[in-house]
């Protein structure tokens, strides 16, 4: 690809086919498939820098901090005493992929074919999509060059693909990793744990090795390494510069294939047009936000800021969620998974192995489905029997800190997010200003629902049986939080509502829905409801959240996008 830095250096040569706002996750998909296309010119139009030097987004181990991340706060939360969190969101070359915690998991088999259902696009199908995220993968031996087997089913992963997929090493040392996999083993627990291959077969069920977006030399693969890394000079990517606004072409007030952009809000406002399409790719919060800025969405909302409504669609914003998760804690007598951030660099550097060469120290991942005597009180809430409620992230085991509840213990302490994987509460992206660089109001809106604290008070019950195993029996004494005497619904509900926050998978903000019905955001081939040239591409379009992480859903949904869109113009 070809780089422009700043607005003030980009002197456009060409008229592009294609203009991606937003060069995530699926903007560098779409944009990268597209231009697969040598007759077809690409413009991609990001806010913030080029991944290539930031230092940390290259280390499986590091995390990229507020430099480059929106870093949004929610509105005040109505269900959750009025608290508000922060909502992390990358900024930078790759979106999310350049800074998220890696793990790549596909959701489940139900998932894809609700979303179809639901939808009205058949290419979601599990059957049409698994091929494609086949397609995208490379999937490759272990940093420590192991073979895979016994770790991942071969025959659902694809060798050839562009994306960089592997599995936990072997090699990592604390002695949690085998006590979990004996629990599959142990008398009783099978039916809630039991052992599954592989994590992106379609059924995610049970306690498997956690697959991560990265090369088998230790590096972190993004949609910008993995993806764009392989364009050509058709393909061309404006940075640090912010979509202000789409805007109608000509006389058709509802052909939005321009572009207008700025480097800050002091800076002139300039325009790009597509000959073919615009795609807006700006993620879950800033996707609904150029579209509000433009004049599309709800009238009311829209004149209330003063914003001229130019397609009136109530939907544009609505349907936002997200994860709900909620921290526990165990007393235990493990070794931490910490270690010597300095040294660890220091090691990657030479050889890219070592501590800081994979993502997390506990290898694997936890997926539950209720049991079918939990008494939900309403529909379930899942795709189908084959997908988990929850999921039991394994986070970390670290020393005590001095405020932690006085235990007669002197262990360690080990960490779990207990998620509620399908949250029913539905929140919104709005504005308070027609500015197009303040804020939008983020509200995920936890909690709205009783259902979500049914599914989260038996995701924390779920983490202490799991915990309470025979093969944990020497090791994990005991739990921190919620306290031993938290246990009654009520009082569970009360730790629910003061520790759950937003898991940052966030989908559904520009929903897509059929052809035809109003109460969607985007039609079944990701065309803006009520537009022509304007398409949107990313998690935003993804009707409810999936049964594990987002990026790998969004990586497909990518791909066959690109399919769709590529199809229409050839
Ligand atoms: C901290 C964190 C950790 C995560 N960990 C995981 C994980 O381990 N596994 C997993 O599966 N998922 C994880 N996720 C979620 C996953 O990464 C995202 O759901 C997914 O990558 C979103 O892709 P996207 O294309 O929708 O948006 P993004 O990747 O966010 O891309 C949107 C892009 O648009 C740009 N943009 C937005 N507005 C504008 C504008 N007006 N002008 C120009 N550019 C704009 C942004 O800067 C960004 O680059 C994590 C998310 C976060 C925040």
């Amino acid at each position: 690809a070809k780089f422009f830095q700043h607005p003030d250096d980009f002197s456009p040569t060409v008229d592009y086919d294609f203009v991606v706002a937003g060069g995530g996750t699926a903007g560098l998909v779409v944009a990268t498939r597209l231009g697969e296309n040598p007759k077809w010119k690409i413009l991609i139009i990001e806010a913030g820098p080029s991944n290539d030097d930031v230092f940390a987004t290259h280390v499986p181990g590091l995390s990229p901090g507020p430099e480059i991340d929106w870093n949004y706060t929610t509105t005040r939360q109505a269900h959750l005493n009025g608290r508000d969190m922060e909502y992390s969101q990358a900024k930078i070359l790759g979106g999310c992929s350049s800074h998220n915690g890696m793990i790549y998991t596909r959701g489940s088999k139900d998932d894809w074919d609700r979303w179809a259902d639901l939808t009205g696009n058949e290419e979601f199908r599990w059957d049409k999509i698994l091929p494609l995220m086949m397609k995208g993968e490379r999937f490759t031996k272990d940093i420590e060059n192991q073979p895979v087997e016994g770790r991942f089913d071969p025959t659902v992963h694809g060798l050839h693909g562009k994306l960089s997929v592997t599995v936990s090493p072997l090699n990592v040392t604390n002695p949690f990793n085998d006590l979990l996999l004996q629990v599959t083993e142990d008398p009783g627990m099978n039916d809630e744990f039991p052992f599954l291959l592989d994590l992106n077969g379609g059924k995610p069920l049970g306690i498997g090795w956690r697959p991560a977006t990265m090369t088998h030399n230790g590096e972190r693969s993004s949609s910008a390494t993995a993806y764009l890394g392989t364009t050509n000079d058709n393909v061309h990517v404006l940075l640090n510069t912010f979509v202000t606004r789409v805007l109608p072409a000509g006389d058709n007030k509802t052909d939005f294939r321009v572009v207008e952009f700025a480097a800050d809000p002091q800076s002139p406002r300039v325009q790009v047009k597509a000959r073919k399409e615009v795609i807006v790719a700006g993620g879950v919060i800033g996707s609904p936000q150029i579209l509000l800025k433009s004049g599309i969405g709800k009238r009311e909302e829209l004149e209330a800021v003063g914003i001229k409504t130019l397609v009136n669609n109530p939907a544009v914003g609505k349907n936002f969620s997200d994860h709900a998760m909620v921290p526990a804690e165990f007393d235990t007598s493990l070794p931490t998974t910490n270690y010597d951030i300095d040294a660890a660099i220091a090691e990657w550097n030479k050889t890219h192995m070592g501590p800081a060469s994979h993502s997390g120290h506990l290898n694997h991942v936890v997926w539950v489905r209720l049991p079918k005597n939990i008494s939900l009180g309403a529909a379930d809430p899942t795709g189908g029997e084959d997908s988990p409620h929850i999921e039991l992230s394994l986070v970390s085991i670290n020393a005590r800190t001095p405020e932690m509840i006085a235990t007669e213990s002197e262990g360690t302490v080990l960490r779990v997010s207990t998620v509620n994987l399908h949250p029913i509460s539905r929140g919104s992206i709005t504005l308070n200003s027609s500015d197009p660089f303040s804020y939008p109001l983020i509200d995920v809106n936890l909690l709205a629902q009783d259902l979500d604290y049914v599914i989260l008070r038996e995701a924390l019950r779920s983490a202490q049986r799991l915990f309470s195993a025979p093969s944990f029996e020497s090791s994990v004494k005991a739990v921190i939080s919620p306290p031993a005497n938290v246990t009654s619904d009520d009082e569970l509900d009360a730790y629910i509502r003061s520790k759950v926050t937003a898991w940052i998978h966030g989908v559904g903000s520009l929903s897509m829905s059929p052809h035809g019905t109003s109460h969607g955001a985007v039609d079944p081939d990701f065309r803006v409801k009520g537009t022509q040239g304007l398409r949107v591409v990313d998690a935003s379009i993804i009707p409810s959240t999936a049964s594990g992480h987002t990026q790998a859903v969004v990586y497909g949904l990518a791909e066959s996008a690109s399919l769709t869109i590529a199809r229409l113009w050839q």
